[in-house]
């Protein structure tokens, strides 16, 4: 009887805390139940006509963030044959509102500043990775001024002398790299594609010291950096977590770098030199206020890590494309022998024009791979809809996504078809309206920054439109097209298993790029030089 009672005592015990337990577990399914059940019940319930249709969503808050965050164009395209054109999807508890299309890109991309505004929503991941006063964390007015200053030194005399620099990069890069010793090999291509853009971009735009310590010490801290750029750090940038501890050490560190660098040259009194530092070292804003060593250092920072994400996938993107289609990767290279001499002399900037396909492999990936597929704006005041009875509130945020227009039948015959013989006059694929053809008689605009073209009408805008419309288009376009054209000079690549497959798309970070391992195999051309 006692050692019943010994027992007794535990184990009813047991059973309260067990029954505690599963109370606790009832309540929450309860609770979650409810939650669920009304979020539903309101999505049925009469809704505002003046705001656009929601997404059906079960959870609150959720919404809609991991269908959209798995396949962002599936998402577009699925809701875009539900609802429409315009719609509202909940992301992360934020009422986001999707225009796509022409118009769409239009009215969210050329808004006025007093409806949309840019900083709002990207300055907590800007900031602390680019520094202060500069891009997002300072009023628009600045930021345009910033852009013109940058814009102003990419000159074509300055891209003539980028080609030959890129060239060398690129040439000495398959000459060191392990991975491309011997005749043939495979590789995993967008780690090296990576390193290729940023070594690149570093030497042309930020001068050869500035590149030699990438070898060093910079590669690290820049990878510091963009570790700031992780999607959860809209929520997390501020904490104190082991990824931003690193993030602010390194953005302090290669500041630091910049501005000793910026010391050293003015001590020297050096003058004449044609470099992005250089240039901005001399500019001056409105009013003959010098552009102060802190904002030079942190928009050194800002162009490089704008360029590296963007340049970086696109170029993985052609070469993985070439490597589905070895027939035209051998097209470019027959391109260069007839239009540039059987010998291939050194590629100079001129050289670039004499080679349409080489052009168009550029311009048909990012019609199909543009590596930023959402680009968001907070709403300043309501903004109504022109044509639609809708009026977008200002608890909403916007979202364009140029990408569904540039894969839209209607402009694009066969879309999802990656064919860069499109962009040729002739072709049976060839876009209905083609940019340029827009643009004779598009709207130019002057945000503060040199005339743009506004791009109301135009369904390809991977570099985006209006005022935060990109400055380093052309960069990039020097940069990939002659990356390119040397590549083809080295080698033929194809896929691993001889097929014609793409590897699929990673949405995880803020950059859409190709899903790794991307291995390819290479082969060294016969005339090539092996190393
Ligand atoms: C294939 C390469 C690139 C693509 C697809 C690309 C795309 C874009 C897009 C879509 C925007 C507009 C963003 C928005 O409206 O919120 C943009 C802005 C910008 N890009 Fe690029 N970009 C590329 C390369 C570069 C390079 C190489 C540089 C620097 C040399 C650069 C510097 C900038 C800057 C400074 C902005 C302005 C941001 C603003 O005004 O808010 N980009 N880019």
């Amino acid at each position: 009887m006692g050692l019943l009672q010994d027992l007794a005592g535990p184990l009813s015990q047991r059973f309260f805390e067990l029954g505690t337990a599963s109370q606790i577990g009832v309540s929450i399914f309860a609770f979650l139940f409810l939650t669920v059940l009304i979020n539903v019940i309101v999505q049925f319930l009469p809704r505002n006509s003046h705001e656009p249709p929601l997404v059906f969503h079960f959870f609150p808050v959720i919404g809609s963030t991991v269908t959209y965050g798995m396949d962002p164009p599936r998402f577009f395209k699925e809701n875009r044959a539900k609802y429409g054109d315009c719609f509202t999807f909940i992301l992360l508890g934020k009422k986001t509102t999707v225009y796509v299309g022409t118009q769409g890109n239009d009215f969210i991309l050329n808004g006025k500043i007093r409806d949309v505004c840019a900083e709002e929503i990207y300055t907590v991941l800007t900031t602390p990775v680019f520094g202060k006063d500069v891009v997002y964390d300072c009023p628009n007015s600045k930021l345009m001024e910033q852009k013109k200053f940058m814009k102003i030194a990419l000159t074509t005399d300055a891209f003539r002398s980028y080609v030959p620099i890129i060239s060398d990069e690129v040439t000495n890069y398959f000459k060191k790299s392990a991975d491309f010793k011997g005749k043939s090999g495979i590789v995993n291509l967008p780690p090296k594609m990576a390193q290729i853009t940023i070594f690149t971009a570093s030497h042309a735009l930020q001068g050869k010291e500035i590149r030699d310590k990438f070898d060093e010490t910079l590669a690290d801290l820049y990878h510091d950096l963009d570790m700031g750029f992780s999607p959860i750090n809209f929520s997390l940038h501020w904490a104190p977590l082991p990824w931003n501890n690193r993030r602010d050490h390194a953005q302090r560190t290669v500041a630091k770098i910049y501005m000793d660098t910026i010391k050293e040259r003015r001590a020297r009194g050096e003058t004449g030199a044609q470099d992005m530092m250089m240039h901005l070292m001399n500019s001056e804003y409105k009013g003959g206020v010098k552009v102060p060593d802190h904002e030079i250092a942190h928009m050194m920072i800002a162009l490089l890590m704008a360029g590296q994400h963007s340049s970086s996938s696109t170029s993985s993107w052609i070469m993985l494309r070439l490597a589905s289609r070895p027939d035209i990767m051998q097209e470019l290279y027959q391109e260069q022998i007839d239009n540039l001499g059987a010998d291939l002399p050194p590629l100079q900037y001129e050289d670039l024009a004499k080679l349409p396909l080489n052009q168009a492999i550029v311009k048909e990936t990012l019609r199909l791979h543009a590596p930023i597929h959402s680009i968001m704006r907070a709403v300043k005041q309501p903004m109504p809809v022109p044509g639609t009875k809708y009026v977008i509130p200002t608890d909403h945020v916007l979202l364009a996504a140029p990408g569904v227009s540039a894969s839209d039948p209607q402009y694009f015959p066969n879309p999802d078809l990656w064919d860069p013989h499109r962009w040729e006059q002739g072709s049976a694929n060839a876009p209905s309206i083609v940019r340029n053809e827009v643009e004779e008689d598009d709207e130019k605009i002057d945000y503060g920054y040199g005339l743009v073209s506004k791009g109301a009408g135009s369904p390809y805008l991977p570099f985006g439109a209006g005022r935060h419309r990109c400055i380093g288009e052309q960069f990039a376009n020097v940069q990939l097209q002659t990356i390119v054209a040397v590549t083809v000079r080295h080698f033929q690549f194809s896929n691993v298993d001889g097929s014609d497959k793409v590897i699929g798309t990673d949405y995880a970070s803020l950059f859409s790029r190709p899903l790794e391992p991307a291995p390819i195999r290479w082969e060294r051309r016969d005339n090539a030089v092996a190393v």
